[in-house]
């Protein structure tokens, strides 16, 4: 189902909406309409959730909102200190009212690759102690089946002395080309929150049952998790050129 939710900054915007501020236009609806107050809230990683965190501060401030947060990754703890949110873990609250978390592609489905910003692991756990998982997204994002708009492959995150072999067998089993993602301003592959690494899978076929390989993938010794989050998401905002915000939900 998709909806829309009418134009936003219809004045402000008359031209064609910057990728950023669809970003903030998407963040900023999901947590005003996801976000209540005493809420447990799973922050995931990326760049589009910076915008949802300083909305939720926003609140924080202006409405005397009570949240207690769970990062997913270096960055989001980072961010929620930065903002001055109650941080909280999955040892004191181990069960999550909502998820609000970014996403390299989401699919007609709703299916999504995420992990393009090396955080996976920690996001797919934090996703599956919450209740919703909502995704928030500019509209490149928005796809109708994965692998069109992105093209940099489907992170899998490995442990580090099994990368060859894993890229092997994945490479055998479903074809593509299998790439260790290798760092920016320091020697080597990078390496995740973790310690673990990242393969990019790109040229796979885009046609595939992402549930079966997904499964197949995850059994594999020495693979960790994988940026496919097959029917996780319960909903999806995506900030809109024109200054809308569509909705799409399963
Ligand atoms: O590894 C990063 C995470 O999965 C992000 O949520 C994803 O890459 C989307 O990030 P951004 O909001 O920067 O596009």
């Amino acid at each position: 189902m998709i909806s829309r939710i009418g134009l936003y900054f219809s004045s402000k915007y008359s031209t064609m909406l910057s990728l950023e501020n669809a970003k903030k236009l998407a963040a900023s609806k999901a947590v005003d309409l996801h976000v209540n107050c005493g809420d447990l809230i799973g922050i995931g990683s990326g760049s589009t959730v910076v915008y949802a965190v300083e909305r939720l501060s926003e609140r924080v401030k202006a409405d005397n909102l009570r949240v207690k947060c769970v990062p997913t990754s270096f960055q989001a703890r980072q961010l929620i200190v930065k903002h001055n949110l109650p941080l909280t873990d999955l040892e004191i609250d181990r069960e999550l009212d909502v998820c609000i978390d970014g996403a390299d592609e989401v699919d007609c489905n709703l299916n999504l690759i995420k992990g393009g910003g090396g955080c996976l692991l920690q996001e797919k756990i934090v996703a599956s102690c919450s209740k919703k998982l909502i995704i928030i997204a500019d509209y490149s994002k928005n796809s109708k089946k994965l692998g069109d708009q992105y093209k940099k492959g489907i992170p899998i995150e490995v442990v580090p002395m099994a990368y060859a072999p894993i890229s092997n067998k994945i490479q055998k089993a479903f074809g593509g080309v299998l790439d260790l993602r290798m760092a920016v301003k320091k020697a080597g592959p990078v390496v995740t929150d973790n310690g673990n690494f990242i393969l990019d899978w790109r040229e796979y076929n885009q046609d595939s049952d992402w549930d079966k390989v997904n499964t197949t993938l995850l059994s594999i010794p020495g693979v960790v998790e994988t940026g496919l989050f097959i029917n996780m998401a319960s909903k999806a905002y995506f900030g809109m050129e024109d200054g809308s915000v569509k909705i799409q939900a399963p």
